[in-house]
């Protein structure tokens, strides 16, 4: 008897697995050969079985034909090594105040430490991860931006924003079935209207190198790649209406909806919903915010049908309907 029970719970078991690899059949049909943008945050990775698992989930998907690139941060990190060398740094505004010692630090601690502990856990199962920095290959241009700080402008030193990617560097590695692993700095592009006696060669760059918000920078590169996805892994469920009210996770908005939200949003979610809505905006036709602390998000909130944590969606949008407009990114791709 104990046999047979055993043998049914077997059966039903089989039957749970099965049922997820069909649920996970129309969505794999839909991204393969498309690109999915994850920013894979600092506070998503806590532990060695979570960054484990992340890895697993970008093989997974490139086995599977899906292209996914990894834009991460690592800010709990470059405060770990700063707070070590003695070196003083401030947020403002959400972004951090960096001095040109912080800089050297924070391009150490994010393509020295970060982007290698990623691209070891990824090359387990197969050569796929290559790390790039905003730097290689001309990736990423950025422009020095300042903080709003209670109204006031407020001086963030080397921090910028991306303002050119060149998605020839990344899509050749994507046609060569790797994975790109971007870390979130980026040359100085020199401002012509600014400075326009200043010479600075054919690429137009200062020679500074900028600090770039990696939900920012993920949220550019996602535009200016036209990907179908942005998937940001962070410490929370998702985003709540009512924050710290743990009833009021929203699992999908618009964004008109968002819109009216910024305002009363705080601390890290500013940024991160900015870039969120930066890149729908800007021709992306959805990005979600997951908990990097679940094992496997990634994989749960792409081939399932409710997904998991909160996705923001263009006013509108009617899944399959959905078409980019190619013409239309505000961050251009970089040409030479
Ligand atoms: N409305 C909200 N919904 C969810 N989290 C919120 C909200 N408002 C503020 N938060 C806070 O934002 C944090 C996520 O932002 P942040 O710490 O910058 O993440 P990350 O390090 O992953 O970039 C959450 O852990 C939470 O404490
Ligand atoms: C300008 C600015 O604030 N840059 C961030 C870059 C890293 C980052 O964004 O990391 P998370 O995604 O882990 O927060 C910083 O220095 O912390």
């Amino acid at each position: 008897m104990a046999q047979q029970n055993n043998a049914a719970a077997r059966f039903d078991t089989a039957q749970e697995k099965a049922k997820t690899l069909t649920e996970a059949l129309p969505w794999i049909q839909q991204f393969r050969g498309k690109i999915m943008v994850f920013k894979y945050g600092g506070n998503a990775m806590i532990s060695e079985d979570l960054r484990a698992a992340f890895a697993e989930d970008m093989v997974f998907l490139r086995t599977i034909g899906i292209c996914p690139v990894v834009v991460h941060g690592g800010g709990p990190q470059i405060t770990a090594m700063l707070d070590k060398l003695g070196i003083e740094s401030e947020f403002r505004g959400g972004l951090r105040y960096t001095t040109p010692e912080a800089m050297d630090v924070v391009r150490m601690v994010l393509t020295g430490q970060v982007a290698r502990e990623l691209v070891s856990h990824i090359n387990r199962h197969g050569p796929f991860a290559v790390a790039m920095s905003g730097e290689d290959g001309g990736l990423l241009r950025a422009r020095r931006i300042t903080a709003q700080v209670d109204g006031v402008e407020t001086d963030l030193g080397l921090v910028g924003e991306v303002v050119g990617v060149n998605t020839t560097a990344i899509t050749s590695m994507i046609e060569a079935g790797k994975i790109p692993v971007i870390s979130s700095i980026a040359p100085e592009i020199h401002d012509r209207e600014k400075h326009p006696d200043h010479h600075h060669g054919l690429a137009g760059l200062t020679g500074e190198i900028l600090n770039v918000n990696a939900d920012t920078a993920a949220a550019a590169v996602a535009a200016a790649l036209g990907a179908e996805k942005l998937v940001v892994l962070t410490d929370v469920e998702g985003l709540y209406a009512n924050w710290p009210d743990r009833n009021s996770l929203i699992s999908s908005l618009t964004v008109s909806e968002l819109r009216e939200m910024m305002p009363s949003l705080v601390s890290g979610m500013i940024p991160k919903m900015g870039a969120c809505l930066q890149a729908v905006e800007q021709g992306v036709p959805r990005a979600s915010i997951v908990d990097g602390r679940l094992p496997h998000s990634p994989l749960l909130e792409i081939f399932t049908d409710t997904g998991i944590g909160t996705q923001l969606t263009p006013d509108g949008l009617t899944e399959g309907a959905w078409k980019h407009p190619e013409a239309d990114y505000r961050v251009q791709p970089v040409t030479y």
